[in-house]
């Protein structure tokens, strides 16, 4: 039985990944062993499309503030034109693939972020329908999921890529790989940035305490903790640039970073 490893693919990356890239979840997908699912962001894409209409659009923590207007072009962005040239992508790589959003078929079962909150309609998600990801695959296609959802009462919300993929992989039991622009977590010592191996909890929570954690890969590290707390099996963070990154991880190499529950961890390197 194949087991699932889901891979987010963050926006910093998406329109610069290697070909050698989707070849690789295609081979993945040829295997007996392994099925991959893909969740996806696309936030320097959705910043760049509020510039042009001059929208202003800020971040709390790595999250985006989202209002009505704001929403409108997530959706856009995510659930039309990243969602499908990833598809497309995939396809050319000899995958087939299948793209929708978390709303399509109340894949995501979401409500807001936090209660009175400043963030606006930014969702987190409940519950996960496992089985229309089970079926897509049952068909032999790689799922692509836009990190976009519903209430079931009509509100839609904005969910960051990383929760997304963690509320996913959580659901499957999956393996985690966040895919994204840097060779793992960074932190400096003695003036020189290296890229820590192993981190823990307590760890992340200290570097970002102490802001050696800031910005987008804060929501990165909190949903790799919640994804090892409901489910998922191993978690990394790995530089998309290179196309080995990914098979590296699943055969447990040290590669990027691997973030723990448990003692193991802080080695730099
Ligand atoms: N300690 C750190 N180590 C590595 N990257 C960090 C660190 N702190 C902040 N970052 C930033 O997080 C970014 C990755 O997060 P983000 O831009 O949201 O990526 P993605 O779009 O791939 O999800 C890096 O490019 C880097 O600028
Ligand atoms: C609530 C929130 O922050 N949503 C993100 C969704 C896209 C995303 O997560 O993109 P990356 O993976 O490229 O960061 C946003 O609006 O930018």
């Amino acid at each position: 039985m194949k087991k699932y490893v889901v891979i987010k693919c963050g926006g910093s990356v998406l329109d610069r990944l290697p070909a050698g890239f989707y070849e690789t979840i295609a081979d993945l997908q040829h295997t007996e062993e392994w099925q991959p699912v893909i969740v996806h962001g696309g936030g320097p894409l959705i910043s760049e499309l509020l510039e042009k209409q001059g929208v202003p659009t800020t971040f709390t923590d790595g999250m985006r503030v989202t209002s009505e207007g704001v929403l409108e072009v997530v959706e856009m962005v995510l659930s039309g034109s990243v969602n499908k040239k990833l598809v497309s992508s995939l396809q050319k790589a000899g995958a087939n693939a299948f793209g929708f959003s978390g709303v399509d078929g109340c894949l995501f079962t979401t409500e807001p972020m936090y209660k009175e909150s400043a963030l606006g309609l930014v969702g987190k998600v409940t519950k996960v329908k496992t089985a229309l990801i089970d079926l897509i695959a049952s068909e032999g296609m790689v799922p692509v999921i836009s990190p976009v959802g519903g209430d079931g009462e009509g509100t839609t919300y904005n969910i960051n890529g990383d929760v997304a993929a963690a509320a996913v992989a959580g659901a499957l039991n999956a393996e985690l790989c966040f895919i994204s622009d840097i060779a793992g977590i960074y932190i400096e010592e003695n003036g020189q940035k290296k890229t820590v191996h192993k981190m823990t909890q307590t760890e992340a929570e200290s570097f970002i305490q102490d802001k050696w954690i800031t910005g987008g890969m804060i929501p990165k590290v909190r949903s790799a903790l919640d994804g090892l707390s409901s489910g998922v099996t191993r978690v990394g963070i790995v530089n998309g640039m290179n196309a080995s990154s990914l098979p590296d991880f699943l055969q447990g190499k040290e590669i990027g970073t691997k973030i723990t529950a448990d003692k193991e961890g802080y080695r730099v390197g």
